[in-house]
């Protein structure tokens, strides 16, 4: 705590209040009208300089109410007031979190969106094998952040520690760089879901375009240069009808916000690749669900209302055509997402500048079984032993497609990614996990599994 802080706030406040509180009726009774004089200048002045701006000539007052009541909406986080790093017990945690413990073959990898679900799967697996980890994760309030802290005792127990701060934040990043000779990034700090973009167009920027380019600044200038993997997305081929979808295939018709700025993302990497000699390697992931899972997604909150007995909305498209997704289980983008980082390839950089070509690649990380939503409730209704009260609506339009279908055979050849699990082993596993994370008796649940140090998918 900070020296300077009395240990009596209370009494110290108002002591100072009440001289505070005369000199403010001193200067009231004098200057009030000169006061509200210049005020009232100021506010005229500003109101003109308003009028004649390009942004309010080329936007309708309705559009701009509705851009100042979404597109500035922050999502609260932890550290937003104050910065929760530095010191040295801090750096020390920081250290001794990235430690490698596999030699001579082991990896150090600052991983970001560490509380998050891939997060989280992706750091008990590194750590399991002996690579050196540190998380940054700014515990925002998208969902629920309880289940954020959760997964972070879950990791703390296998001796990670999880830094609070934002991507965004450049003397933060710069210190973790300084500290630790990272060999590789593993960025999955991002503003996930699809339709939230509609509500709060401003973060999926910040977090996804703004954030990404803080990343690869923090790691272009970092010494040595670490290679880069991160997390792209299924919704990048948008409205494309070629399928399987591959790599091959154009990504220029995004369907939502979100998708622009995850191809906005793998644009950004071409430059940051062929300027600076950074490594990159992109990984569009399809509709990824497990244990540990993200609450805004659809097998998520279906579960939830299930359970509760509330209906559930299925969406259809035209002529009451049926909506699927190539759902993809957690410990098969586990395994993606590790071949990526043991074969990516050094970046070439140094002291900001490119000594060679580098490598850059993007890969599909799905399942290649695309599963009709209908099929989906369905199973969840047999693991859940419940019923589902469907309520088919027309889908509206929110940023969602029809379908998605990965064709995995750049990964199989590059990465050896065999995905494993289908839908229906999966879900049993989420529910499974669902069931004992929720049921309220279970307060011992995370001190049994996480001693562990293995989460349920793969002890399942
Ligand atoms: O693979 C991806 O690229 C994306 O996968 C998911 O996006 P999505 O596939 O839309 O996953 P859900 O939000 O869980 O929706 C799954 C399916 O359920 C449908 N759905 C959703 C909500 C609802 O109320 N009803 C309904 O039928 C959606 O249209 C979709 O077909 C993630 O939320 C994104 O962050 C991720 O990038």
């Amino acid at each position: 705590m900070d020296a300077g802080v009395p240990s009596s706030p209370g009494k110290f406040k108002s002591d100072k209040s009440h001289h505070h509180h005369l000199r403010l009726l001193r200067w009231h009774h004098s200057s009030l009208p000169k006061f509200l004089f210049w005020t009232f200048c100021a506010a005229a002045v500003f109101f003109l300089f308003f009028l004649a701006s390009p942004h309010f000539s080329s936007s309708s007052s309705a559009s701009l109410h509705s851009s100042s009541s979404t597109e500035r909406r922050s999502l609260r986080t932890s550290s937003s007031s104050s910065p929760a790093w530095g010191g040295t017990e801090w750096e020390k945690r920081v250290l001794s979190s990235a430690r490698i413990r596999r030699r001579p073959f082991g990896i150090s990898v600052l991983v970001t969106g560490a509380a998050g679900f891939v997060g989280t799967h992706a750091i008990n697996s590194l750590k399991r094998r002996g690579d050196g980890v540190v998380g940054l994760d700014n515990f925002n309030d998208y969902y629920d952040s309880s289940l954020k802290r959760a997964r972070q005792v879950l990791l703390s127990h296998s001796g990670v520690f999880l830094v609070e701060g934002d991507i965004n934040d450049g003397p933060l990043l710069r210190k973790l760089f300084d500290l630790v000779s990272f060999t590789h990034v593993l960025h999955l700090a991002a503003q996930a879901g699809v339709r939230y973009a509609m509500k709060n167009p401003g973060s999926y920027v910040h977090s996804n375009v703004a954030g990404l380019v803080s990343i690869f600044e923090a790691s272009r200038s970092a010494n040595p240069q670490p290679a880069i993997v991160w997390a792209s997305s299924s919704s990048v081929y948008g409205l494309n009808t070629r399928v399987p979808f591959s790599e091959s295939h154009r990504t220029d018709n995004p369907a939502s916000l979100y998708a622009a700025t995850k191809k906005a993302g793998e644009e950004i990497a071409h430059v940051y690749n062929h300027i600076y000699g950074l490594s990159i390697t992109g990984l569009r992931f399809f509709t990824v669900y497990g244990p540990w899972g993200r609450p805004d997604m659809a097998y998520f909150f279906f579960t939830k209302d299930i359970l509760a007995g509330k209906p559930i909305t299925i969406f259809q498209g035209p002529d009451s055509a049926t909506v699927s997704r190539d759902f993809t289980y957690i410990d098969d983008i586990v395994q993606g997402c590790l071949a990526s980082l043991d074969t990516a390839q050094k970046s070439t950089g140094s002291g900001g500048t490119k000594h060679g070509p580098a490598q850059l690649r993007v890969f599909n990380l799905g399942n290649t079984s695309p599963v009709p939503v209908v099929e989906l409730v369905s199973i969840l209704e047999r693991h859940l032993k419940v019923k589902a009260k469907r309520k088919f609506v027309k889908m509206p339009r929110n940023g969602d497609v029809l379908f998605t279908h990965a064709n995995i055979t750049l990964a199989k050849k590059e990465l050896g990614y065999h995905p494993k699990t289908n839908l229906q082993t999966g879900l049993k596993r989420f529910v499974k996990w669902y069931l004992e994370y929720y049921t309220p008796s279970n307060g011992s649940y995370l001190a049994k599994k996480g001693r562990g140090g293995s989460s349920s998918s793969n002890s399942s």
